[in-house]
């Protein structure tokens, strides 16, 4: 089964899609594999989603409010960062956003005054370096390959870095049987307790929620979108039931029920 992650080769998304399938093709931009896997192009897909010390990956969550695809498993990978260069004389730190803003503490103590370019991927950072002595990068020890030089190893601000990726597939191949469930709400109404309301039916039915996440509905200011995942299958009464709750609050809005699914923990 062909799969589709960020590039070019080296990300650390695609460490993690190596763990469905040899049949990698990439992308630079987690929206593109999203539209990749919804459009029926790919089988699979694996997008990062969140952090542990940068938190939400927007761009992912966003793509998924969008547009219908079902997630069919979650890969959490510890992250290493290494500094990778041609010579310890730079002037520009490249890297992803997000691996910039895992590093920062590390780069504004040691390397105060170089500036920083934010790239489409960790991988494609690298790239950068090999082309340009004057350029570093961000990224997995394992990229630095025979020219560049491995400066410094984990270089993240916290030892227990951490990234949770998504497994996309067509929404045909949802899933009810899984330990975590995924569902996106926007209920495109506001009165006081509507958050209180979205949450009871949850803690009502004893199930726990692993996270709970809002992103502006892009309709007008102070109007969000809720992203929830929670630790019950989809095959459980319980789970459909508090989602019938959650149709009744989102009368005006909708309710998109992305799967249930198994955490993989990989190296
Ligand atoms: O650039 C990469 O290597 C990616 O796979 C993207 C990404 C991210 O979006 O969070 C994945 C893991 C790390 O947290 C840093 C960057």
């Amino acid at each position: 089964m062909r799969a589709l992650t960020l590039g070019p080769d080296g990300t650390y998304s695609h460490r993690a899609a190596k763990s469905v399938t040899d049949d990698i093709e990439f992308v630079e931009s987690v929206t593109g594999i999203v539209e990749g896997v919804a459009g029926g192009e790919y089988g699979r897909g694996v997008v990062p989603i969140e952090n542990s010390i940068e938190g939400s990956v927007t761009e992912s969550l966003d793509a998924l409010a969008d547009r219908n695809v079902a997630i069919v498993r979650e890969i959490v990978t510890p992250i290493q960062h290494a500094l990778l260069a041609q010579t310890g004389e730079f002037d520009v730190v490249a890297s992803h956003p997000q691996a910039l803003a895992q590093c920062r503490n590390f780069l504004s103590e040691e390397y105060p005054s170089a500036t920083t370019e934010a790239v489409a991927s960790t991988a494609r950072g690298v790239e950068r370096a090999r082309e340009d002595p004057t350029v570093a990068a961000i990224g997995h020890p394992a990229t630095a390959g025979d020219d560049l030089q491995v400066l410094a190893r984990d270089i993240q601000d916290s030892t227990s870095n951490a990234t949770r990726f998504l497994v996309l597939a067509p929404e045909s191949e949802r899933s009810d049987a899984g330990g975590k469930s995924t569902v996106i709400v926007y209920p495109n109404t506001n009165f006081p307790g509507l958050l209180l309301e979205m949450l009871e039916p949850f803690a009502d039915r004893d199930i726990n929620l692993s996270r709970v996440e809002s992103r502006p509905s892009g309709e007008r200011l102070g109007d969000y979108v809720f992203h929830l995942d929670f630790a019950a299958g989809l095959y459980e009464d319980r789970t459909r039931g508090a989602i019938d709750e959650l149709r009744d609050i989102a009368t005006h809005g909708w309710v998109r029920v992305l799967g249930s699914y198994d955490t993989e923990h990989v190296l």
